[in-house]
């Protein structure tokens, strides 16, 4: 039985999360964790999700060191927001507990910490911004279409509910990465375009957040050249496209003792 623990327990991911887990007969919840002023710490989190008592209580964040100490979890699973997801790690990583990291939104400097804290403690994480399996594959077909069309004007539009704190996606992001590391050219990053900024060059992938309603998360690249344009566009039409990537996460993780992975790794896609 692998113990899962989840922090993030009543957003929008970790909530799915954790019903799916409870869902699976090789998988454990024993602890799930919200921010420190989350008015329903101590609730009963079965009777938060609307599932029935679980007789698991929900604990601040404040107490994950404690917490963790107890029940000896694992895989930790964090899907919150990126300062407080690279506390949460570096107290896990400390405690030896195995890591999946949805979050996204890190600064640089974030990043390197939460690495560095996951390196030293020597234990193994999978990092992805993107659980679905679609995503990764359009990652996929983004190396192509980057090696073959590079000489293309490169442009990324993503899409996300209202509510969503970073910008642009994690996704986006990752999709401008493979862009450029595998385009012939050298290529620079804009994010949106205002004012006389001149013409466009061949160097630029331009990349573009838009806000609005309830969309789940829909990342379109344009390639387009002189007289043709390709398009490759994912839509997620429901949280459990990442929930589904993230079960295969928790199970690949734990049977790993160190390193640094992602979605490739755990879909067979390296
Ligand atoms: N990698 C992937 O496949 C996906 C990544 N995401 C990312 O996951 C993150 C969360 O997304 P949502 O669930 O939509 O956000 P959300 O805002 O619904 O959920 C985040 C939860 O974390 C809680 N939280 C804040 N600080 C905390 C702390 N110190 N300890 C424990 N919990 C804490 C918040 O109270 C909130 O309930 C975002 O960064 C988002 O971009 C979202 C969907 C898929
Ligand atoms: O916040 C979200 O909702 C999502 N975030 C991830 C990102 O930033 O790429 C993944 C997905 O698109 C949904």
């Amino acid at each position: 039985m692998i113990k899962v623990v989840v922090t993030g327990a009543l957003g929008r991911m970790g909530s799915n999360i954790i019903k799916t887990i409870l869902q699976q007969e090789d998988m454990k919840l024993v602890a799930a964790f919200e921010a420190p002023n989350n008015p329903n710490i101590g609730k009963d989190v079965g009777e938060l999700l609307g599932l029935g008592k679980l007789n698991i209580k929900l604990e601040s964040a404040e107490n994950l060191d404690k917490v963790l100490k107890e029940v000896k979890p694992d895989v930790l699973v964090d899907f919150t927001i990126a300062h407080a997801c690279v506390e949460n790690v570096k107290i896990a990583a400390r405690n030896k507990v195995k890591l999946v990291i949805g979050t996204t939104g890190f600064t640089e400097e974030q990043r390197k910490e939460m690495l560095k804290s996951i390196e030293e403690n020597k234990v193994p994480a999978v990092i992805s911004e993107n659980f679905a399996i679609g995503v990764n594959i359009f990652f996929k077909i983004l190396e192509i279409l980057a090696k073959k069309l590079g000489d293309y004007d490169i442009e990324i539009i993503e899409i996300h509910h209202r509510y969503k704190k970073d910008a642009p996606s994690g996704t986006a992001l990752k999709a401008a990465e493979i862009i450029k590391s595998n385009r012939s050219r050298e290529s620079y990053f804009i994010y949106g375009r205002k004012g006389l900024v001149g013409e466009r060059k061949k160097e630029e992938i331009g990349i573009h957040a838009v806000r609005c309603g309830d969309v789940v998360g829909e990342h379109t690249v344009i390639f387009a050249g002189d007289g043709e344009r390709l398009e490759i566009t994912h839509k997620a039409s429901s949280r459990q496209a990442f929930v589904n990537g993230v079960i295969l996460a928790i199970r690949f993780i734990k049977d790993k003792e160190e390193g640094i992975y992602d979605t490739f790794d755990v879909l067979g896609l390296r």
